[in-house]
């Protein structure tokens, strides 16, 4: 019997690429200001072009604005409206825009399936490097995004970003306290182990992890975090499709959203989804589409999202 490999067939919306952080990886943002924010009407027409190819899940990954900014209440409220549009139009959204108050994240919860937010790494020695300029990407601050998702009972993806300048300590570290918040709430559906990978936009100096380096955190990953979060690699940041494999063998489930255009990291494109299929399928693996939500959290969402959730399933 092949093995079940599961994947998100996902299109990106990004409410703005203008941040006030500036992670020193990041291919994405913009300067504040300098980025048009995404229109109800384009949304609409872009959403219009994807109806009955099999997507399913609308991705909003955003840039922030700063949370003292006049802009900011504008900024949920577009974001909002997305989720809500993207809904209404039969796809299920799944946000993550970066580090929220506590009542945006109720607000944001009545239009999403689930939401996410990386961790990245506990360390706080990465404030003085990579984070310098990024105040969301305290740890603390994003741990306790996680305890409040707990909290507000929100399905919540969560993960590290690997190959910042951290140690193996602070790798283990990062996933420990992952696990602590979930052994409190029961909330984190998977976990992303994300390869920092070098694009044409970023000043990160660091080199990434090597393949060896990659599949020892898969493997530390699955010794410490419970069975019933899934763990996520997207294949588009692995070598080749041996290392696909490999992480597969050492306990992956999943391997995230397949998108046209990889927002994040732009320079690495998602092979064909059929051919990694048939890749997967010679060896054991079968891959198969599922929702950004996953089945232990349904009765955790409102009536009106399930009932969006019920039209996908049927
Ligand atoms: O749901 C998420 N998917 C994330 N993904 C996976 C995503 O589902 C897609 O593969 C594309 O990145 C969307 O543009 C990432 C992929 C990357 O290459 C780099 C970073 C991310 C980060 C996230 C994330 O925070 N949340
Ligand atoms: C949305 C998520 O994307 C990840 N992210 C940002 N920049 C990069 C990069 N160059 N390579 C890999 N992942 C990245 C961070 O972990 C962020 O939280
Ligand atoms: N700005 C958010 C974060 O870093 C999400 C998008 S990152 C490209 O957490
Ligand atoms: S990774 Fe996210 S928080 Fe950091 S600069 Fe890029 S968009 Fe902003």
């Amino acid at each position: 019997m092949a093995k079940i490999i599961t994947y998100s067939p996902a299109y990106t919306l990004v409410p703005t690429y203008e941040c006030f952080n500036r992670c020193s990886y990041c291919n994405f943002r913009t300067n504040p200001f300098q980025s048009p924010w995404l229109e109800l009407e384009t949304a609409k027409q872009i959403l219009t072009s994807l109806e009955h190819q099999g997507i399913i899940e609308i991705l909003i990954l955003s840039g922030e604005i700063h949370p003292l900014s006049p802009r900011r209440k504008l900024w949920i409220e577009r974001i909002y409206d997305l989720a809500k549009l993207a809904l209404s139009m039969g796809f299920l959204p799944h946000t993550n825009a970066g580090v929220l108050s506590y009542e945006e994240m109720a607000l944001l919860k009545e239009v999403n399936v689930s939401l996410g937010l990386m961790v990245e790494q506990v360390s706080p020695k990465l404030l003085d490097d990579v984070h310098k300029h990024a105040p969301t990407k305290i740890p603390q601050l994003r741990l306790q995004q996680l305890q409040w998702a707990g909290e507000l009972k929100i399905p919540f993806t969560t993960g590290i970003l690997m190959g910042l300048g951290e140690s193996k300590q602070d790798r283990k570290d990062s996933l420990d306290a992952i696990a602590l918040l979930h052994g409190q709430y029961g909330h984190i559906q998977e976990v992303i182990l994300q390869p920092y990978q070098p694009g044409k936009k970023d000043i990160f100096q660091g080199k990434p992890l090597n393949d060896e380096e990659i599949l020892e955190v898969i493997a530390l990953a699955r010794e410490i975090l419970p069975k019933d979060i899934a763990l996520q690699i997207p294949p588009n940041l692995l070598k080749n499709s041996q290392l696909i494999l490999k992480s597969l063998e050492l306990g992956v489930t999943d391997l995230g959203g397949i998108v046209p255009k990889d927002e994040v990291n732009p320079d690495y494109h998602h092979q064909k989804i059929d051919l990694l299929r048939q890749e997967l399928l010679q060896q054991g693996y079968q891959l198969k589409p599922r929702l950004p939500v996953y089945p232990q959290y349904y009765s955790w969402l409102s009536d009106s999202l399930q009932s969006s959730l019920y039209q996908k399933i049927s």
